[in-house]
């Protein structure tokens, strides 16, 4: 249980520099483990979610060494990893299982995953049921983790994906480079495309068509270790966003966000909502970022549907925090996926947000909120559902209010952005009264 305890604010000011991106330090770690030479990692997310796949390719006997944020992976190439002697646990991560499951499909060995209580209630016949068609033997249970791999030889696949899924699609790329032929996946929206950009840089032909849904996946490519430096993960730098724009008084500098197109939904919404961001730019590593500097607004409602969700996915929950202070009512659908993620967050959202006496409702893929009615809050004792998007969520939240809270499941800020208390913090301007 961690005290949220009010504190008076003068604003939030100051420069961050937020962890590493989740997405592409997952990959980087895969896909330096699966080339030739070494690959080495600066800016490393040492998160509990990305320590799992670390942990799980050093168990697929792959050489890797962590000193703080810089990782050296000496690649055993796509033929190179070695059946492990127990199986991999995948903790909270479900990045890490579904392109994992790719992967492991088309090796020669059979593995075991399995997850935590969370990780266990996630579907997994998306990812298994299409590299069943390519070939691939994979027993789920009742459809959840555990998972019996069976790698197998895989022939290509041509395929419209049944969810806008990044990990489905990164999973059956995995298994497409390992087939026989070239692969077509055809994508329901365009969703984040790290794998495609990666893979290409590690050597891999991996090309998106101009319609951006259509990606065609060439097979058995030699990859070769790259030197890569991850930049600061938007989806973190997004708490920062939100309370700088809530919190009166403030300004903040989120330094080397990464930008790349398929993320910044949350910019975009936040700038339609009223939201005041500038945005410094820079291209470094092959992904952009920038420096974003964020200062306190006033906001107005916006409606948000399926088309706009996959770049925003991860910052929903946010994104009805920021719903919730717009002089207007919100409407938010086509988020069903966010009932399988850590949690149900529409579900966990809904009811934390009730307590803090928000205008909301469910609906079976979204929300609607009335960010002008005022907040009443009915109960001090708030709970991250175990999951750390929520968690963090709500300690924003709490600063927008004269009160204190109690948190519960605190420590699951760790799966993602270990220091993220800290940060805030660091950045909390308390107001004094001499
Ligand atoms: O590919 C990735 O790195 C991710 C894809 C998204 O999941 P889905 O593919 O299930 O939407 C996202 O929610 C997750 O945090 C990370
Ligand atoms: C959904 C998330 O991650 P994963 O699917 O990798 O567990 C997340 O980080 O919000």
């Amino acid at each position: 249980m961690k005290e949220l305890t009010h504190k008076p604010l003068s604003g939030l000011h100051g420069e961050l520099s937020v962890p590493g991106d989740k997405s592409i330090s997952h990959r980087g770690i895969m896909f330096g483990a699966i080339s030739h030479g070494q690959t080495i990692l600066h800016h490393f997310l040492t998160a509990e979610d990305c320590l799992s796949t670390l942990k799980a390719f050093q168990q697929l006997g792959v050489p890797i060494k962590r000193t703080g944020e810089t990782v050296v992976i000496d690649g055993v190439g796509l033929h190179g990893l070695k059946k492990p002697d127990k199986p991999l646990d995948m903790g909270n991560s479900g990045t890490t299982t579904r392109l994992i499951m790719g992967l492991l499909a088309g090796q020669n060995f059979e593995t075991t995953l399995f997850g935590d209580a969370s990780l266990s209630k996630r579907p997994m016949k998306r990812v298994s049921e299409p590299l069943a068609e390519m070939g691939a033997d994979i027993c789920v249970t009742e459809g959840h983790l555990p998972a019996r791999i069976h790698g197998k030889k895989l022939h290509a696949i041509d395929y419209h994906l049944r969810v806008a899924s990044a990990q489905v699609k990164s999973a059956l790329i995995l298994a497409a480079i390992q087939a026989d032929k070239p692969s077509i996946l055809v994508e329901q929206l365009p969703t984040r495309n790290h794998t495609e950009k990666m893979l290409n840089a590690f050597g891999a032909a991996v090309e998106t068509l101009p319609d951006g849904v259509t990606i065609q996946v060439n097979p058995q490519p030699k990859l070769n270790g790259i030197e890569l430096t991850v930049p600061g993960d938007m989806s973190s730098a997004a708490f920062f966003l939100v309370a700088a724009t809530l919190v009166p008084n403030s300004k903040l500098i989120l330094k080397n966000v990464g930008v790349n197109e398929t993320r910044t939904g949350l910019l975009k919404i936040l700038k339609q909502m009223g939201g005041r961001v500038v945005e410094r730019h820079r291209d470094e590593s092959g992904e952009p970022t920038a420096d974003l500097i964020v200062s306190s607004a006033a906001l107005k409602p916006i409606e948000i549907g399926a088309a706009e969700i996959p770049a925003v996915i991860d910052e929903l929950p946010l994104v009805a925090l920021l719903a919730a202070k717009a002089n207007g009512v919100s409407r938010i659908t086509g988020a069903g996926e966010l009932r399988v993620k850590e949690t149900d967050r529409i579900a966990a959202v809904v009811q934390e947000f009730t307590k803090l006496g928000i205008t909301i409702r469910e609906l079976p893929d979204g929300f609607v909120i009335d960010g002008s009615q005022p907040w009443q809050v009915k109960k001090h004792q708030l709970d991250s559902h175990g999951d750390h998007r929520i968690g963090m969520t709500l300690a924003i939240a709490s600063l927008l209010v004269d009160t204190s809270f109690q948190l519960a499941g605190a420590e699951s800020v760790n799966i993602s952005y270990p220091e993220f208390f800290d940060d805030l913090e660091s950045v909390m301007n308390v107001e004094s009264y001499s």
